[in-house]
C-alpha cells in the first residue's frame, strides 16, 4: 500500500493524523507496500510506544478503520490471496453481454430482483453475474430493506450460465474465477441482513438452482421444478450450491439431488424442508403478489428490528456456538432500549 493509498484508502485528508501518517511513513518509501493488517499492527506498535505523541483520536480513527478493512474482508470470500483479482473478472465477464439484473427497492422496505434473460430462460450472462454483485452491493447499503423476492422474469426462474458464454471460458483460471465471483456474490446474498425468498416458477437448473439456496427460503409455483444437473455437465455445483443444500436438507438428500439429478417439483420441494409453500397460482403476476404475502408475515415490525432478527439467525447458522452467543449479544445492545423496544414497553402489547 503505497502513501497515497493509505490516505485515499484511510479517507483522513483533513485530519492531522495525516502529519502523523507523514511521520510513519516517512520510514519506508514510496514503495514502501504492506498488507492492510500489517500496517495497522505496525501503526497501533508504533504509536503505543510514544504513548505520548499518539492522539487518542489517531489510535481510535486507526482501529475503527482497522475494524472496517477486517470486515470488508469478512464480506469478500476471496481475495488477492486466493488468486482472486475481481476487477480483472468483470473485465473478463463482461464481454459476455446479454440480459440484466433488475431490482425494485419499495417503500415497505421489500426489494424485488428480477433475473431477465427470458429468451435464454433467464441464463446468466456475463454481464448478468456482474450486474447481481451491484444489485446486491446496493441491497447491503439500503438500510430501510426487511425483505426481498428473487424471481426470473418470462414466467421461469432460470437455468443457469448461459452456455454459450460458459464454452468461451471453458479453461481452467477462467471458471475457477467465475466460479469465485459467483460464491463471493451469492455469499453476500445470503448474508443481507433481509429476509430472502426464491420465487420459483418454471425451471431452476445448474447455477439457478444454485441461486435459490442462495435465499432464506423458497416458493414454488404449480409445475415448477428444481434441478441440480451439474453432473450431466460433467461438473459439481460451482456457486456455493453444494455447501449451501447440505445445510438446507441435509447430506443425505443433498447427495441424492446431486448424483441423481432429481427433478424437484413442488411435492418433493415441501417432504424435503427444500420449500416453504407451494404458491396457487403460476401465473406470474398472481405467484408475485403471493409471494409479497407470504414474506410480509415475516418483514412486518420495525425495520431495525426485522434487520437485527436476521443477523442473529446469520451468526447462529454460520459462527461457531460461543462466536454465535457474542455476536447474539451485540446485535441484541443494538436493539435493547432502542425506539422499537421502549415503544413497546408503553404499549405493553398482549400476545394472545
Ligand atoms: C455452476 C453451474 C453453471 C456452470 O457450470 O457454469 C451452470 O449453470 S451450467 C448450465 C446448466 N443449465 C442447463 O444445462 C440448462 C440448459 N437448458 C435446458 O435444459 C432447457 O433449456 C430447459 C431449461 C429445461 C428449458 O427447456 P425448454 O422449455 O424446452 O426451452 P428451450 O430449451 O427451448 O430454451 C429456450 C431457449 O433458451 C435457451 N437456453 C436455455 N437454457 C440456456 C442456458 N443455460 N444457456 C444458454 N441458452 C439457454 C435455449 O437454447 C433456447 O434458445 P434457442 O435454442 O435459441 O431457442
Amino acid at each position: 500500500m503505497t502513501l497515497q493509498n493509505c490516505l485515499v484508502f484511510l479517507h483522513i485528508p483533513s485530519y492531522p493524523t495525516v502529519w502523523l501518517l507523514c511521520k510513519l511513513l516517512l520510514h519506508f518509501n514510496e514503495d514502501y507496500t504492506c498488507t492492510n493488517e500489517s500496517f495497522f499492527e505496525f501503526s497501533l506498535e508504533w504509536y503505543s510506544q510514544r504513548q505520548e505523541m499518539a492522539l487518542p483520536l489517531w489510535k481510535n480513527l486507526l482501529q475503527t478503520t482497522k475494524e472496517r478493512i477486517l470486515q470488508q474482508r469478512r464480506l469478500s470470500l476471496y481475495n488477492g490471496a486466493h488468486g482472486y483479482e475481481e476487477e480483472l473478472i468483470k473485465k473478463k465477464l463482461q464481454q459476455f453481454a446479454g440480459g440484466s439484473i433488475n431490482l425494485s427497492k419499495e417503500d415497505n422496505g421489500i426489494g424485488i430482483l428480477t433475473l431477465n434473460n427470458p429468451k435464454l430462460m433467464n441464463a446468466f450472462t456475463g454481464t448478468m453475474m456482474v450486474e447481481l454483485q451491484e444489485r446486491i452491493t446496493e441491497l447491503e447499503n439500503w438500510k430501510d430493506g426487511k425483505g426481498l423476492i428473487v424471481y426470473g422474469a418470462g414466467n421461469t426462474f432460470c437455468s443457469g450460465s448461459d452456455l454459450n458464454a460458459v464454452k468461451e471460458i471453458s479453461n481452467s483460471q477462467d471458471g475457477m474465477d467465475m466460479c469465485m465471483f459467483m460464491q463471493n456474490t451469492l455469499t453476500r446474498l445470503m448474508r443481507l441482513p433481509l429476509i430472502s425468498v426464491a420465487l420459483v416458477q418454471g425451471k431452476a437448473f445448474g447455477g439457478g438452482a444454485e441461486l435459490t439456496t442462495a435465499c432464506d427460503f423458497r416458493l414454488m409455483t404449480p409445475g415448477s421444478e428444481i434441478r441440480f444437473v451439474h453432473k450431466h455437465m460433467g461438473l459439481v455445483p460451482g456457486w456455493g450450491g453444494a455447501a449451501r443444500l447440505v445445510q438446507i436438507v441435509g447430506s443425505g438428500a443433498a447427495l441424492q439431488l446431486l448424483s441423481g439429478t432429481a427433478r424437484v417439483d413442488p411435492e418433493k420441494a415441501l417432504r424435503l424442508g427444500f420449500s416453504e409453500q407451494t404458491l396457487s397460482s403460476s401465473d406470474e403476476t398472481r405467484a408475485l403478489e403471493e409471494a409479497r404475502a407470504w414474506l410480509s408475515q415475516y418483514t412486518e415490525g420495525p425495520v431495525s428490528v426485522i434487520r437485527a432478527m436476521k443477523k442473529v439467525v446469520t451468526a447462529g447458522r454460520e459462527l461457531p456456538l460461543e462466536d454465535a452467543l457474542r455476536t447474539e449479544k451485540d446485535i441484541f445492545g443494538t436493539v435493547w432500549g432502542g425506539p422499537a423496544n421502549l415503544e413497546a414497553l408503553v404499549r405493553r402489547p398482549k400476545h394472545k
